[in-house]
């Protein structure tokens, strides 16, 4: 059996948190544009936040890996943000941004746009101030009964879960048990949001080749309700910049669920 932290290190070496920022998430440095699976994606959760009914004491991201885009909209409506995720190395990259170390990811471009969405009532700077504040870093594990193991938080308002399943779940069983998981974090009442995809085997990041879990529709609604949550909205977009040997995806989805 091997101990958490072996488990962790073969992650670091398989998953290059920088190299998969400046692939999935680096845009054009002339245009500084953000990418149309970005804009549907962002969209879709500055629509969710917007609403201002899903709010409260605290969100927790599972899955977050090196990537702050997926609490943009949410930062304003929660006390505490938990962003966790499997590896280290990936949240070491979201505390450089944090601190405004200087090869911190720029996450600007993706700011601009939600600060757009939102009617330019705050700056990119402002928001990333505000995240700041409200962001606290942990290590989490759906594949655990308690996925903050050792540590314990109360159950959150709302749980994000965007590009996590499909990579750490190799079969729909496993699907299953980490949605139950990931279930035991949100209060009753409380909301989940995943952002994941449909149809997808693998992606690379460099020349590391990434199995991935292919869901459905069906698996992913079916498995959602069974973990306690009604479906209230499952938007599916398609049309993606990342060429097919990369990432071989189809489609990504949005569900938002109560619980
Ligand atoms: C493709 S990345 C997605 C990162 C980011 N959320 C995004 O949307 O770009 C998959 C993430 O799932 C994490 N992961 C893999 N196995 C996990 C597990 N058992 N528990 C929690 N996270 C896991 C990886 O460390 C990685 O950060």
């Amino acid at each position: 059996m091997e101990s958490v932290s072996e488990i962790h290190s073969k992650c670091n070496n398989n998953f290059n948190a920088k190299k998969y920022l400046e692939v999935y998430y680096g845009v054009d440095p002339k245009t500084q544009q953000v990418d149309i699976e970005s804009k549907f994606v962002l969209g879709f959760l500055h629509d969710v936040f917007a609403s201002g009914h899903i709010a409260g004491d605290s969100l927790i991201e599972i899955g977050a890996g090196p990537v702050l885009y997926h609490i943009m909209s949410a930062s304003e409506q929660f006390n505490s943000i938990y962003m966790t995720d499997y590896c280290e190395e990936s949240l070491h990259e979201i505390d450089k941004c944090l601190h405004g170390q200087k090869d911190a990811f720029d996450w600007t471009p993706y700011l601009k746009y939600v600060c757009n969405l939102e009617g330019n009532r705050s700056t990119p700077k402002n928001k990333m101030e505000q995240m700041k504040k409200n962001i606290k870093l942990m290590k989490c594990d759906v594949t655990l009964a308690n996925p903050l193991h050792p540590n314990t938080v109360p159950q959150a308002d709302c749980v994000i879960v965007a590009g996590c399943l499909i990579c750490a779940c190799k079969t729909p069983d496993e699907f299953r048990n980490a949605l139950n998981n990931i279930s035991s974090l949100v209060r009753p009442g409380g909301y989940l949001i995943i952002v994941d995809y449909l149809g997808a085997s693998y992606y690379l990041i460099g020349q590391t080749r990434l199995d991935l879990l292919s869901l459905d529709e069906n698996i992913v609604k079916q498995n959602v309700m069974a973990a306690g949550f009604s479906i209230e909205e499952f938007k599916v977009g398609n049309n993606f910049g990342i060429p097919y040997e990369i990432f071989n995806c189809k489609e990504v989805f949005c569900l938002l669920a109560k619980k």
